[in-house]
Parts: C-alpha cells; sequence; structure tokens
C-alpha cells in the first residue's frame, strides 16, 4: 500500500498541483475511481447496501462475518481514498446503526485495522470526513456529460435517500463554484510577492465572484435537501465521537490501540477554500473559534492543509492593500470580505433551517408521539441539538465567526 501520485514536478511557489489541488477540480477529487480492486470485494458489496443494511439493522452483523483483509493490494492516492471513504462509511453505520441510545465501545479488528491502516496512509484521520462524503464521494452518471447536479450522483451511500444525495451533491457544487476561487488566491499571492497591483486586483475580483458564486450554490440545498430528513436521518450518520454525549468515551479501534479515541465527525468546516480565503485576507477569529477552526484542518487531506499553511506564511495581503493607498484595491479586499460575510450570513440560516427549526419541529414530534417504542431510524438524535457534527456550540461559534470576518474589512 503507497500513496502514490507522488509529484515529480520540481516544487513551484504555490503552484496549486503541489498541493493535491487543480485548476479543473480545486479541492475535488479528479474522476474518483468508484470500484476497487477484486479482493476488497467484500468491502465493496457492504458498502453498496449501506442504506438497506442499516435500516434493516443487519450491518453489525454482516460486519462480524465480514474477512479482515489486509490493505497491501491497495495502490494510488485513487484507490486509497475510495477505501477510506467506503470504510468510513461503514464504520459510521457500524455506530450508529442503532440510534444515539445503540452505541457500541469497540469498533471490531477486521474493520478497525484497516480504516487505520489506510488513515495512516492517506494521513486522514479514522472517520468519516469532508474529504469523504464530498470530496471523494461522486461520479458522472454520463461520463462525458457536464458536473451539474442532473449528471452527478454519489459513490456510497447511507440512509437518506434523495435527501443525502442532495445534501452531498449539493456541498460539492459550492466545491466546484469555489474553483476560480483557487486560482485567484494562487494569482493573489504571486502578485502580492511580485507588487503587481493590475493582476491582484483582477485576482480579488475573481475571487469575490467565486465567493458570491458558492453562495448561490448553497442555496440550491433548498430544492434537494427536506429539512426533517436530514435532522432526523441523515445528521446521525455524520456525527463523531468526540465532544459527543452520546459517545462520552470516544471508541476503541481493536487491533488498534485498547485506548479508547475521540474523532469529531464530518463537517463542511473541514473543506479548504474557507480556510484558504480566511488566511489570504487576514481575517482574525476569536481564539476559541480559531481553536476549533484549526482542529478542522487536522480532517483535511495533508497537502490540502499545507495549502493553507502556505498562504499563513505568504507576505501579508491585506498590508500590501492598506499601503498601496489604491482605493480600487481597497474596494475589490472589500468586496471579497463582504462577499464571504454574506456567504456565512446565508449559511447560518441554512443550518437554521436545517438544524435549529428541525430540532424543534423534532422535538414537538416527539412529543406528540409520547415515548413510542420502536425503529430508532428516523428517531431525531437529541445528544447533538445545540452542537454540530464537528461537535462546535453551533450558533455561537458560526455567528462569532461570521463577525469576525466583517471585522476583516478595510475601514475608509
Ligand atoms: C444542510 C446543510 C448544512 C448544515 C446543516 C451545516 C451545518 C454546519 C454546522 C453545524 C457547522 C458548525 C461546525 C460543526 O460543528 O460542524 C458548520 C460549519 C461550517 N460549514 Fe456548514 N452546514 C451545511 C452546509 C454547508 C456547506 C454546503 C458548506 C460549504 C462548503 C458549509 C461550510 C461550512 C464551513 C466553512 C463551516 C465552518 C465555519 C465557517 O468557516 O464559517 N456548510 N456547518
Amino acid at each position: 500500500m503507497e500513496p502514490g501520485d507522488s509529484s515529480e514536478e520540481p516544487p513551484l511557489p504555490l503552484a496549486l498541483e503541489r498541493f493535491q489541488l487543480s485548476e479543473e477540480y480545486g479541492s475535488l477529487l479528479p474522476e474518483p475511481l468508484t470500484e476497487l480492486p477484486e479482493p476488497y470485494g467484500p468491502w465493496m458489496e457492504i458498502a453498496h447496501d449501506l442504506p438497506e443494511l442499516i435500516t434493516s439493522h443487519r450491518l453489525r452483523s454482516r460486519v462480524h462475518q465480514m474477512p479482515h483483509l489486509s490493505t497491501r493490494h491497495l495502490h494510488g492516492r485513487k484507490e486509497l481514498h475510495l477505501a477510506h471513504l467506503v470504510l468510513s462509511f461503514i464504520t459510521m453505520g457500524y455506530l450508529w446503526q442503532e440510534g444515539e441510545e445503540g452505541t457500541v465501545k469497540v469498533l471490531p479488528q477486521n474493520l478497525a485495522v484497516p480504516f487505520w491502516e489506510v488513515s495512516q496512509a492517506l494521513g486522514l484521520p479514522p472517520i468519516l470526513s469532508h474529504a469523504d462524503i464530498v470530496l471523494a464521494n461522486w461520479r458522472r452518471k454520463n461520463p462525458n456529460g457536464p458536473l451539474e447536479i442532473d449528471n452527478l450522483d454519489t459513490i456510497i451511500a447511507l440512509p437518506g435517500g434523495e435527501s443525502l444525495r442532495g445534501f452531498i451533491l449539493v456541498t460539492l457544487l459550492v466545491e466546484k463554484a469555489a474553483v476560480p476561487g483557487f486560482k485567484a488566491i494562487v494569482e493573489a499571492v504571486r502578485a502580492v510577492l511580485q507588487l503587481d497591483e493590475e493582476t491582484l486586483h483582477r485576482a480579488l475580483q475573481d475571487m469575490a465572484e467565486a465567493i458570491r458564486d458558492m453562495s448561490k450554490a448553497l442555496k440550491r440545498m433548498h430544492d434537494h435537501v427536506d429539512p426533517a430528513v436530514f435532522y432526523s436521518v441523515i445528521r446521525i450518520f455524520l456525527s463523531g465521537w468526540k465532544d459527543n454525549p452520546a459517545m462520552p468515551d470516544g471508541l476503541i479501534y481493536e487491533g488498534v490501540s485498547d485506548e479508547p479515541m475521540e474523532y469529531s465527525g464530518g463537517s463542511a468546516a473541514q473543506s479548504t477554500i474557507l480556510h484558504a480565503f480566511d488566511e489570504l485576507l487576514g481575517i482574525r477569529h476569536s481564539e476559541e473559534s480559531a481553536a476549533f477552526l484549526h482542529r478542522m484542518r487536522g480532517y483535511m487531506p495533508p497537502p490540502h492543509r499545507a495549502f493553507v499553511e502556505e498562504i499563513h506564511r505568504a507576505p501579508s495581503l491585506k498590508q500590501l492593500v492598506l499601503s498601496s493607498g489604491d482605493t480600487r484595491l481597497h474596494e475589490a479586499f472589500n468586496q471579497c470580505v463582504s462577499a464571504l460575510v454574506d456567504f456565512r450570513s446565508y449559511h447560518i440560516t441554512i443550518v437554521t433551517k436545517y438544524i435549529s427549526v428541525a430540532a424543534a419541529k423534532a422535538k414537538a414530534g416527539r412529543a406528540e408521539q409520547g415515548t413510542k417504542a420502536g425503529s430508532s431510524i428516523g428517531k431525531p438524535p437529541s445528544a447533538l441539538e445545540a452542537k454540530g457534527t464537528g461537535g462546535s456550540h453551533i450558533f455561537c461559534f458560526l455567528k462569532s465567526i461570521r463577525d469576525t470576518t466583517r471585522e476583516g474589512m478595510i475601514s475608509a
């Protein structure tokens, strides 16, 4: 097993390819593989049946019968990413099959050991992350067709049907809208190094446009995701075992360590692009919010994390804009910050609808139904009512991030 795809070209200053990013796909894995090599048939069979196995409460017993496969037949980045996607989805299904009251303390060895090994090879945590659920989890229905929602599908699913599909693919469309933003970041950093104000102005304009397009893409969530399904069915499967009252002791990865480990669940807070914009524009978040966001960088593929860190180390764009005294640059800079504030405000609207309002409705529904026994699939989780799947205190956190973004504006 080896990560493969190691670049043979000499490193260039902030070239996207050095960071497994591209002008065509941004941080998305380009054309992900959809099948693993033949020895991994037992994983793929389970993965393709996950929604059905989980809702019929049979996944845990299927996992217990699964052979313990060696990871040494996995070669290259794409196979490893698919293996991580498959094993992370099986793990989330295994953990949450019986809802938040029926969790387990131990992930069995035949799942835990290969998942750990693949995670180590990729430098990803052994849990579902944004890199799995979105970046590596897409395919074109028509291979020659466009990267549009009608021509897209997920590779591996969890319960939640069309809403799950919509949630993943709309997030993918936000990542797609961000692609010109990556290119603009690289151009802006180069322009700062070369003190090229004309190029910097253009790059800032492109960046603001990319952020506005990301907000437009985010709005499509309404057309494709039912809040009740998101809240009551999907969300629990994205939840982790850190700062989660439903799994206070973390999880033992059998055969890896006898000590339980804690990992946060999947969240787009692990998406690279917003971290990159913040670093480039010199946005400074509060200590607590910054600490959470920095922790989320540990859930990015290491080359993407390295990209964000490299931008952090680059000379300050804001200083250059300030010292230039050029009002056009001031305006273009502020347009980026303002577009980022609007994205974050709109994201809060989405979170209010899909978590806060959905939680209130689910609670009212629970009270109405009394304490009916029955399937825990579709029974809304309560442990994370006020917390994100990443484990943050949602609204304090999101509003603080939005407000400190606004403070990043250059005043006239
Ligand atoms: C139904 C849709 C969504 C919901 C319910 C949602 C929910 C949340 C929550 C609860 C957080 C707090 C961190 C945590 O604990 O996980 C968060 C953070 C974040 N989300 Fe979302 N999210 C959604 C869609 C998206 C999409 C499509 C994106 C774009 C890629 C996105 C980008 C972010 C970012 C960047 C953060 C970190 C805070 C920031 O930098 O502003 N979210 N989200």
